[in-house]
């Protein structure tokens, strides 16, 4: 029996949310810092942090029917089965009374992108992509220490490998929408993350909007919109 109870989900056994949550995916290579700025974000603007990689390593201790597959194909440094991520997701996001998601880690492809709006059946409101130079990425990845099967040299390069090849596309796919908050991934914890701040802040009145949190008429979407893509053209960071 799975710790996730995948199969109910398939069989519609959760119940739907009644509020859309605001939901930002937060895309960069292995060690780029996506899930140490994920956690500041969450401080500091009341956001639920959901790491696929997390989930997906939850599921092998738990030790669920899926747990070999995926063992091996993070080991190999490869993307597991999207059907099996997005059900995850999906029981997280359905079971969690928050109506804002960082969803880290997650697409890493096209396939992966598809299946979530084929199940969750929306699109992110955001996606912040973090941008650091592969050599910065392997040397953050083997100073981690924290046990991961996948902190080697060898699964690193095919970490690497995957992500120029199918995550990118997705960056690509978003950036065509005008949807990616692209944030230099380089320097100091502090510093990357007083990149990430001006994001969300030109996000704020949005995110309140749309989540009900202020009062108004559905036409101001799309002027905050601009506006807030204003904001981020003038002050990137
Ligand atoms: N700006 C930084 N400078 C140096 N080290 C950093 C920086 N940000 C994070 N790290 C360290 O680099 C390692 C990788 O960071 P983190 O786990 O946040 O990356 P990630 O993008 O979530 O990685 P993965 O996709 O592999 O899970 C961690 O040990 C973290 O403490
Ligand atoms: N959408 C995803 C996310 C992760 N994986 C697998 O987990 C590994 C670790 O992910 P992190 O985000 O914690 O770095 C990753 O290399 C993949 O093997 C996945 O398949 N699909």
């Amino acid at each position: 029996m799975l710790s996730t109870d995948i199969q109910k989900l398939e069989n519609g056994g959760t119940s739907p949310r009644e509020t859309t949550p605001f939901i930002t995916f937060v895309l960069g290579g292995p060690g780029s810092g996506k899930g140490t700025q994920c956690m500041r974000i969450v401080e500091n603007f009341g956001f639920t942090h959901l790491s696929a990689g997390d989930l997906l390593r939850h599921e092998i201790s738990s030790n669920s029917e899926y747990a070999p597959m995926i063992l091996n194909t993070i080991k190999d440094g490869k993307i597991v089965p999207s059907e099996v991520t997005v059900k995850l997701l999906q029981k997280a996001i359905e079971s969690i009374d928050n109506d804002k998601f960082l969803i880290d880690g997650f697409p890493r492809s096209e396939e992966n992108r598809l299946q979530y709006e084929r199940i969750i059946g929306m699109e992110p409101n955001v996606v912040l992509f973090f941008d650091c130079p592969q050599e910065e990425m392997v040397k953050r990845v083997l100073n981690r220490r924290q046990g991961r099967i996948d902190d080697n040299e060898e699964t690193v390069k095919e970490r690497l490998k995957v992500f120029m090849a199918l995550t990118m596309p997705v960056v690509d796919y978003y950036a065509k929408r005008g949807k990616i908050y692209k944030i230099d991934a380089t320097g100091t914890e502090d510093e990357i993350f007083a990149r990430v701040l001006p994001a969300f802040a030109s996000l704020q009145f949005e995110m309140d909007y749309l989540l009900g949190h202020l009062t108004g008429h559905r036409k101001f979407t799309e002027p905050c919109k601009i506006v807030r893509l204003f904001l981020w053209t003038v002050w990137p960071s």
